[in-house]
């Protein structure tokens, strides 16, 4: 389902049972039916404060980041009104994550010329002045032969 769908309250609130459990977190409408048998915290918490923002509750259990990082994998849409921008850790968790993808990137493209660069002078180089030396002994000994 779409991330940006957006939904009320109201339509949240539908979603309340153990088949069918939808929270508001942090602005964001995450369905959690599928995570309710496997919540640390037990599934009955979850069912009772189902099909509202449970923002508080969330942040009062203080939840760890991978806790947070699971709003993102449930996320089915936004509350009205919430613009992602008003985002909490686990959006800037995100990003942080991306810029390290990005870093990471641009380590490899920067770290790969220059191996290339050093075989190319460790093979090459050697090559080249042993070749001009027995060229050059080839070319002065033909010479002396000839003479
Ligand atoms: C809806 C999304 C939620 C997710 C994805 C989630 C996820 C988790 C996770 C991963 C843990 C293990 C501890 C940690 O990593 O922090 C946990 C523990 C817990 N959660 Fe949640 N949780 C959610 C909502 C809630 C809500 C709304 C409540 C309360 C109304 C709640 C109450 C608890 C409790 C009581 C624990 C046990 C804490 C402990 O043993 O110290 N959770 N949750």
């Amino acid at each position: 389902m779409e991330k940006g769908r957006v939904f009320t309250l109201s339509q949240v609130a539908q979603h309340k049972s153990k088949k069918d459990c939808w929270f508001v977190i942090n602005g964001r409408v995450v369905d959690v039916t599928k995570f309710l048998e496997e919540h640390p915290g037990g599934e009955e918490v979850l069912i009772e404060s189902a099909g509202k923002d449970a923002t508080k509750e969330f942040d009062d259990i203080g939840h760890s980041k991978a806790a947070k990082e699971m709003l993102l994998k449930y996320q089915v849409g936004v509350l009205q009104g919430y613009s992602p921008s008003e985002g909490g850790e686990s959006e800037v968790a995100a990003s942080k994550e991306s810029n390290k993808a990005k870093e990471m990137k641009a380590f490899v493209i920067k770290d790969d010329p220059v191996p290339k660069y050093k075989a190319f002078v460790e093979f090459f180089v050697p090559l080249l002045v042993a070749g001009s030396f027995f060229g050059y002994r080839y070319l002065t000994g033909a010479t002396q032969i000839g003479s």
